[in-house]
């Protein structure tokens, strides 16, 4: 899956998830150095790794070092790797040892799978995912692109979720349903049919309560 043979690792984003994610790579005993870009110039270091410059040094690093984007708004993510992957930029995959992955599972470049994941044979995933801490990833499903399943979510057998949409901490999508690009279901929804519809789900049963905003992790 990780095919570049880069010694180097460069994470754009030092904050809270951008540790998780270090520390993902760290696991993975794959690069000899791991550094972040940080546009907070305050900081110097984070976890450990140095932070070598800002979002604005990028081009000095795309020809040496795997490349990979830490931030949690889905939106921001999703700009950032396009336009560096136009860029002839490497992004790595990252998978915690820890998580368990079926068989015939296919994940695609800037997703990282975080520790105690179970992702179900046959599922597909995109590229820039965020895949949280002790989700569970059903059998047949399909994560398109720049999507973030927050922790402990349960996605059941046979679900679709849209590009760049946002399933909150501890939420659960019922089997054989599909969730539009661009939704955000809130912290502990349940879904029981499909959202065809974008715009901030809530409760149980799921219901929408606005639309319009970005409300995505930073
Ligand atoms: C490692 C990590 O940390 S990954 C990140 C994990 N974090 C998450 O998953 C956070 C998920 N975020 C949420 O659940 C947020 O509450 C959102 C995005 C759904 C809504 O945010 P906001 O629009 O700011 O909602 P706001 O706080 O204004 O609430 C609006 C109404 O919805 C209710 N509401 C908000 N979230 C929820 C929820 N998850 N479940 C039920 N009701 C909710 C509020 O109580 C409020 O009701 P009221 O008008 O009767 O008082």
């Amino acid at each position: 899956m990780n095919e570049s043979a880069k010694q180097n690792l460069l994470i754009i984003g030092a904050s809270g998830h951008g540790k998780v994610v270090a520390d993902t790579a760290l696991k993975m005993n794959k690069w000899q150095r791991i550094a972040f870009l940080d546009d907070d110039e305050s900081l110097k270091v984070s976890l450990g790794f140095d932070i070598i410059g800002t979002s604005k040094d990028i081009e000095a690093y795309i020809n040496d070092w795997d490349i990979f984007v830490a931030i949690g708004n889905n939106t921001i993510r999703e700009k950032i790797q396009v336009e560096l992957q136009a860029q002839g930029a490497t992004f790595p995959i990252l998978i915690h040892p820890s998580a368990a992955i079926g068989k015939e599972v296919e994940i695609a470049e800037g997703t990282v799978i975080m520790a105690g994941v179970v992702i179900n044979s046959s599922t597909k995933i995109g590229r820039g995912c965020i895949i949280n801490t002790s989700a569970t990833v059903d059998h047949d499903n399909l994560i398109e692109d720049f999507a973030h399943i927050s922790p402990g979510v349960h996605l059941a057998g046979t679900v679709i979720i849209g590009k760049g949409t946002w399933i909150g901490i501890g939420s659960i999508v019922s089997n054989n349903l599909e969730i539009i690009s661009g939704a955000i279901l809130g912290a502990g929804a349940v879904v029981l049919k499909d959202i065809n519809e974008t715009g901030v789900y809530v409760g149980v049963p799921a219901r929408r309560i606005n639309y319009g905003k970005d409300f995505n992790t930073s």
